[in-house]
């Protein structure tokens, strides 16, 4: 079944859905904005006023003005459609209505920034925990790009700041890809993206529950115990684990080696004939030196 009442997100049935874990947290939905990373940042405590659009969805009783105040909580906003969503490295992250889940979610962090290293990729091992527990088997490719037979399926962005409350808090956004856009199924365009139709025929507010539990659970032990624990659930999930991968840096091949995981705090690992190194920034790509 992949009907209107299938895909409609609805937040009081979100938070039905929700395990213990994610019962604190504010549920936002929004027929459209702009980016629902960008709409939270703006509400952060200290930061500018708010300047993300958003349509409240009548159906969850949200006026256009009551979802837009200051944040003091974990807070959820989640929308059909985004104009201006955003990607890693300031790339534009594009979704077709109806075909995507675009989501972020606002957490405060006990801190201090540096112990949030990590937290992206821990972000990651969530996500990918989540959909294969759907039954969708999934990779990492670091630093959290979550692939389905090499493919992207979710893209994640964690945005972070230290608000005038006193903590750090993470924005946290993930785009996940569920049906394939009409001119990729047609054979036009990019051919790195995937889609989970097995997720897409879920009941979507269903699917939002699972991924919100066990992201709540996954930030509150993080928050206590930093990267460290999740280091092993994520070489776990390396995607192209022992095999040769170049680093990307704005386009170009700056390092390569063998994929060798990532350390305690989220360094990605090469193999390479000088020995092993880690690597903090960049982008793994397959592509190899001509
Ligand atoms: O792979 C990437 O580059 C990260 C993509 C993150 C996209 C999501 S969609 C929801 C949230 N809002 C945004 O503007 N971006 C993130």
């Amino acid at each position: 079944m992949n009907n209107d009442t299938n895909t409609t997100l609805n937040a009081a049935a979100i938070a039905a859905g929700c395990a213990a874990s994610a019962s604190r947290i504010a549920i936002e939905v929004v027929a459209e904005t702009g980016s629902t990373n960008a709409d939270l940042l703006a509400r952060l405590p200290g930061a500018a006023k708010a300047t993300g659009e958003a349509a409240a969805l009548g159906q969850d009783g949200q006026d256009a003005l009551g979802d837009t105040g200051l944040l003091d909580g974990p807070t959820l906003r989640i929308a059909h459609v985004q104009t201006a969503g955003r990607g890693r490295a300031g790339r534009p992250w594009l979704s077709a209505p109806g075909a995507s889940l675009t989501f972020s979610l606002a957490w405060p962090f006990k801190g201090p920034l540096q112990q949030l290293a990590g937290l992206p990729l821990a972000v990651g091992v969530a996500i990918a925990e989540t959909v294969a527990s759907l039954g969708v088997p999934v990779q990492l490719k670091w630093p959290n790009d979550v692939l389905r037979d090499s493919a992207k399926l979710a893209g994640i962005l964690v945005e972070t700041q230290s608000a005038s409350d006193g903590r750090i808090w993470a924005v946290i956004g993930c785009g996940m890809n569920l049906l394939m856009p009409d001119e990729l199924e047609a054979g036009i365009g990019r051919s790195d993206v995937a889609a989970a139709p097995w997720l897409a025929q879920m009941e979507r507010n269903a699917l939002v529950a699972a991924l919100l539990s066990r992201l709540a659970g996954a930030l509150a032990e993080f928050d206590d115990t930093g990267f460290a624990a999740f280091a092993e659930r994520w070489n776990a999930l390396q995607a192209w684990r022992g095999e040769p991968v170049s680093i990307l840096d704005q386009g170009q091949i700056v390092q390569q080696g063998l994929a060798a995981g990532v350390d305690d705090i989220g360094r990605l690992l090469l193999d390479t004939p000088a020995g092993r190194v880690a690597v903090l920034s960049g982008d793994v790509s397959l592509r190899r030196a001509s």
